[in-house]
């Protein structure tokens, strides 16, 4: 007799649900601008000259342009005080055209990146990154205006992918301020039994195993293995290194934080990376810009001639 039939996860594909989402606000956009005559405007500082972060920085103009957002750009030299980068952040703030903000990180070493983001103005947070936001975000009942944008696309995934996640035991690896935190917390507010799992954790495999829900990212390529993995578990995978590889043009290749073609056999999801969370982050960031014109307008006008309602109104 064969062997049983390898298992293979289903795989969550990113890219098409991002395009999803992408779509729905080119359609919210082009009502926006026929009856109110406006369109959200989302304002990107970057400061330096790194690779990655120019990268990224391209594709989230790319795709403001696509779905019909104006997009206002302020390119800073690596050199730049961390004065000049407040007075950018300070006139965005107050031109009314810009409905969210986003400061690439990390700024450079000299710069205070707290305080620079303890500057945005708080309708405009879109990163959801200023303390309040997420001071809010850890609170029950006083939701931020914003919620991160990887965190919040990875419970995206899970909820368009129809996993449940309530009741669930759900295992976080990582816990920076821009994704392990928040997305612990997110779970948690939608009734999941949370651990996090970080570098100082003792037997993180033990603990991995038990989870039905896996959000990886803690910048380590393919360390979550087939064998830490609980089967029919579904894993969201948030890392993206690149790792050498003399084969590809570029002389390398972007892996997640877990190992794929391990872990894809006892999963029962599973992101791939590229193509998994990374669009969606830049969905996400769409969607809150996108909401917090929505907001703006709800102000201007009554939300009763306003077709087009903000999911949640500022608090
Ligand atoms: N696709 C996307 O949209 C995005 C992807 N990313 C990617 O996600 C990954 C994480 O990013 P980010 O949160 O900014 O990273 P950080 O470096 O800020 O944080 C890493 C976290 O992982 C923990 N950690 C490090 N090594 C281990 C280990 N061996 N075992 C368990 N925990 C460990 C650290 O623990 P400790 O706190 O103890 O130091 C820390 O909490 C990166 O690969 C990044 O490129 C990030 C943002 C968006
Ligand atoms: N203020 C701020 N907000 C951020 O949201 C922010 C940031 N700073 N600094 C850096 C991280 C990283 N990040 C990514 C966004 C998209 C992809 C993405 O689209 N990745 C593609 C692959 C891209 C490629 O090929 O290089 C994918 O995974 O398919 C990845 C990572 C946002 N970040
Ligand atoms: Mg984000």
């Amino acid at each position: 007799m064969d062997a049983s039939p390898e298992k293979v996860a289903k795989i969550i594909d990113g890219i098409a649900i991002a395009k999803d989402i992408r779509l729905e606000i080119t359609s919210d956009v082009q009502k926006m601008k026929e009856v109110y005559g406006k369109v959200p405007g989302l304002a990107v500082i970057i400061v330096g000259e790194r690779k990655d972060s120019q990268t990224y920085v391209r594709m989230k103009r790319r795709m403001c342009a696509e779905v019909g957002f104006v997009s206002f750009d302020k390119d800073m030299p690596g050199d730049a005080s961390e004065e000049e980068v407040l007075q950018a952040v300070k006139a965005f703030n107050e031109d009314s055209a810009v409905h969210g903000i986003l400061v690439q990180l990390p700024l450079p070493k000299h710069i205070d990146e707290q305080t620079v983001l303890s500057a945005i103005s708080l309708e405009k947070d879109v990163d959801g990154f200023h303390p309040l936001n997420i001071g809010r975000l850890a609170m029950k009942g006083r939701d931020p205006l914003f919620v991160p944008c990887t965190p919040k696309g990875c419970i995206d995934l899970l909820d368009r992918s129809g996993i449940k996640i309530a009741g669930k035991r759900a295992v976080v690896l990582g816990r920076s301020n821009i994704v392990g935190m928040p997305a612990a917390l997110l779970l948690l507010h939608r009734d999941a039994t949370v651990s996090i799992v970080h570098s100082k954790t003792e037997d993180p495999a033990s603990i991995v195993r038990q989870a039905d829900i896996v959000i990886a990212a803690i910048g380590r390529p393919e360390t979550v293995r087939g064998d830490w993995i609980k089967p029919g578990a579904a894993i969201i995978d948030v890392g993206t290194n690149a790792v050498d590889d003399a084969s590809k043009k570029a002389g390398y290749r972007l892996v997640g934080d877990v190992h794929f073609e391990e872990a894809s056999k006892v999963a029962g999801h599973i992101t791939p990376v590229p193509g998994g969370v990374g669009p969606m982050t830049i969905a996400m960031l769409l969607q809150n810009t996108l909401n917090s014109a929505k907001r703006v307008l709800a102000k201007e006008v009554p939300l009763e001639k306003l077709e087009i309602r903000p999911k949640q109104v500022a608090v």
